[in-house]
C-alpha cells in the first residue's frame, strides 16, 4: 500500500519527524542521501512500537512509494541542499505533488522555488518547523507558508502531528509566499533574546549575588512555576542541576562560554534593518554571540583592565539574595515583553510591505506549544492581539502596560546595580532603553535633525508648522556668537564641515 506522505533527510529533525507522523497513524516513507540514515531511521520505527516507516535509498522508488497527490516533506541542510534534493525528487514527482521545506530556509529561497517548481505544476510549502529532537518526535510548532491549496493536502497530518494545547494544535496555514519560514525566523531572532535575557539574570544571580548553582537551579525551577514559565526556564533550571560526568561539580561551569549560531538571528536583525523597525533587543542578543566568540580577546582585554583596578568593582557591593532574585525575575519578564513586542512589529512590518495579512494572535497561539520559545505569556499576547488586532505594539497594551508600571522600579534597580558593578545586562538595558524610549512622546530626535541640516542641508520639520525647513545653522551661529565671542571671548562658532 502507498504511504500517506514522504520525508526526505533524516538527521536530527527528519528523523525525529517522520516518527511521529507513523506514530500519529500515517504511514510514512523515508530517503536520506547517505543509506545509513535510511537503515538508522527504520530500526528505530521497529523499536519504537513497530510503527509504519518504509526506508528507500533509491529517490525514484522513493517518491513512487507515495500515496498521489504526493506530499514530501524535505529537512536538510538550508540553502543549496535543499535545491539538490528538489531537483533530484522533482524527476519522479508529477503534477499536483506537493514539496515541502521544513528546514529554516531564507523566506526568498522558498518563494524562488515555488515559482521553479510551479513550471512542472508542483505545489511547495516552506514550512517554519520548531521543537529541536523533541519537539519533532512528539509535537512541534509548525509554520507552513505558501499555497492554500497545498496545505490543504497536509492539514489532516500537520493537525496530529504538532503539539497540542487547549485552543487547537500549534499548526497553522500561515500566509502566502515564505510568510512560513519568514515567522519560523523571526522566532528564532526571539529565541536568541529569550537566551541572552535568560543568560544575564543567570550572570546577575551568580555574579552579583553569589548564588551557588544548586541556588541557580532553585530560583529557575520556582520562576517556571509563575508568570515565567516557559521552555527555556525550564531547561535552565535542569542545566545546573547536571554533574560534570569527568568529575569537579556542575557541568554548566566546565561549557566554554562561546555562543554558536546557524544564521536565522541575523537574518532577523537584517530584516529589522530592512524594514525600519527597531528590535533592539534581539540584536543585542546577536551582538553577544558575536562578542560571546572573541574569547581570547575578551581574556587579554580582562587582564588589562584588572590591572587597572576595574576587576574589582564587584568586591564592593553587598545584596540581599532574596530580594535581587524578585528583582531580576521581574526585570526578565519586563525584557520579555519588549522583545516579543519587537519580534512582532517586524512580523507586522513583512505583513503589510508583503500583503500577507498575517494574524498576529494565531502566530502567538501556534507558539504556545512545541516550539523552543513556547511560555505561558504567550497566551496572553495571543489575547491582546485578539482583542486588538492592529495593537501598534504589545507595550500599550493595557495588561502589559500595566505590568510593565509595576516591574520598572525592579527593572531600573537590576540594571543599575549590574551597571556599578561592571556585571553587563546588554539585553535588558536594550529592552529597558526601548520601554523608555517608546514611552516618550519627545526624544532629543529633534538636535540631530538640526546637525543633519547644520551640516548636509536635510532640512527638518518643525513641531508648530507643517513642511520642510532649512536653516542656514553656520551662517547664523558665526554672525551671532562670532559677535559675541568679540566681545566676551566666551563662544565660540563651529566649522560647516
Ligand atoms: N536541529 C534542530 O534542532 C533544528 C533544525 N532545524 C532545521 O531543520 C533542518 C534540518 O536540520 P537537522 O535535522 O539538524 O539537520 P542538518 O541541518 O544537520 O542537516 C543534515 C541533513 O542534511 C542532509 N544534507 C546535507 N547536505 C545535503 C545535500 N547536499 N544533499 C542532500 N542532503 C544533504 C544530510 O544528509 P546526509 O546524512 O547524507 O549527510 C542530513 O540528512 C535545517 O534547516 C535546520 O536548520 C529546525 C529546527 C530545529
Ligand atoms: O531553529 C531552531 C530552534 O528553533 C534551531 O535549533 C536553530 O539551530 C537555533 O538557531 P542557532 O543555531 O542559530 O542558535
Amino acid at each position: 500500500m502507498a504511504s500517506r506522505i514522504g520525508l526526505a533527510g533524516l538527521a536530527v529533525m527528519g528523523q525525529n519527524l517522520a516518527l511521529n507522523i507513523a506514530e500519529k497513524g500515517f504511514p510514512i516513507s523515508v530517503y536520506n542521501r547517505s543509506p545509513a540514515k535510511v537503515e538508522e531511521t527504520v530500526e528505530r520505527a521497529k523499536a519504537e512500537g513497530d510503527l509504519p516507516v518504509r526506508g528507500f535509498k533509491d529517490a525514484g522508488e522513493f517518491v513512487r512509494s507515495i500515496q498521489r497527490p504526493r506530499c514530501v516533506i524535505i529537512l536538510v541542510k538550508a540553502g543549496a541542499p535543499v535545491d539538490q534534493t528538489i531537483e533530484l525528487l522533482a524527476q519522479f514527482m508529477e503534477k499536483g505533488d506537493c514539496v515541502i521545506d521544513g528546514g529554516n530556509e531564507w523566506y526568498e529561497n522558498t518563494e524562488r522555488r515555488m515559482e521553479a517548481v510551479k513550471a512542472k505544476g508542483l505545489l511547495y510549502l516552506g514550512m517554519g518547523v520548531s521543537g529541536g529532537e523533541e519537539g519533532a518526535r512528539h509535537g512541534p510548532s509548525m509554520m507552513p507558508g505558501g499555497a492554500l491549496e497545498a496545505y490543504k493536502l497536509i492539514e489532516d497530518v500537520v493537525k496530529k502531528v504538532a503539539a497540542q494545547v487547549e485552543d487547537g494544535p500549534c499548526v497553522t496555514f500561515v500566509g502566502p509566499g515564505g510568510a512560513g519560514n519568514f515567522v519560523k525566523m523571526v522566532h528564532n531572532g526571539i529565541e536568541y533574546g529569550d537566551m541572552e535575557l535568560i543568560a544575564e539574570a543567570y550572570d546577575v544571580l551568580k555574579s552579583v549575588g553569589g548564588l551557588s548553582n544548586k541556588e541557580l537551579h532553585e530560583t529557575f525551577f520556582e520562576w517556571n512555576k509563575g508568570e515565567l514559565e516557559s521552555f527555556l526556564v525550564e531547561i535552565t533550571a535542569d542545566i545546573f542541576a547536571v554533574p560534570d560526568d569527568k568529575g569537579g561539580s556542575e557541568l554548566v561551569d566546565k561549557v566554554l562560554d562561546k555562543t554558536g549560531m546557524k544564521g536565522t538571528g541575523k537574518w532577523t536583525v537584517q530584516q529589522g534593518a530592512e524594514l525600519s523597525v527597531a528590535i533592539s533587543t534581539i540584536a543585542t542578543s546577536l551582538d553577544l554571540r558575536f562578542l560571546s566568540g572573541l574569547k581570547d580577546e575578551r581574556v587579554a582585554a580582562s587582564k588589562v583592565f584588572k590591572e587597572l583596578g576595574v576587576g574589582d568593582l564587584l568586591k564592593k557591593v553587598k545584596v540581599d539574595k532574596k530580594e535581587l532574585i524578585d528583582n531580576v525575575r521581574k526585570a526578565l519578564y519586563a525584557s520579555k515583553i519588549c522583545s516579543y513586542a519587537q519580534g512582532m512589529n517586524l512580523i507586522r512590518a513583512k505583513s503589510i510591505e508583503k500583503g500577507w495579512n498575517l494574524n498576529l494572535g494565531e502566530l502567538a497561539r501556534i507558539w504556545k506549544g512545541g516550539c523552543i520559545i513556547r511560555a505561558k505569556f504567550l497566551d496572553r499576547i495571543k489575547q491582546a492581539y485578539d482583542r486588538n488586532p492592529k495593537l501598534a505594539s504589545l507595550l500599550i497594551d493595557p495588561e502589559f502596560a500595566k505590568e510593565m508600571v509595576e516591574r520598572q522600579g525592579s527593572w531600573r534597580k537590576v540594571v543599575s546595580l549590574a551597571i556599578e558593578v561592571g556585571v553587563s545586562t546588554p539585553g535588558m538595558s536594550a529592552s529597558l532603553a526601548y520601554f523608555d524610549t517608546y514611552r516618550r512622546g519627545r526624544l532629543p530626535a529633534n538636535l540631530v535633525q538640526a546637525q543633519r541640516d547644520y551640516f548636509g542641508s536635510h532640512t527638518y520639520e518643525r513641531t508648530d508648522m507643517n513642511g520642510a525647513f532649512h536653516t542656514e545653522w553656520y551662517k547664523i551661529a558665526k554672525k551671532l556668537l562670532g559677535e559675541k565671542a568679540a566681545t566676551t571671548g566666551e563662544l565660540h562658532v563651529g566649522s560647516k564641515e
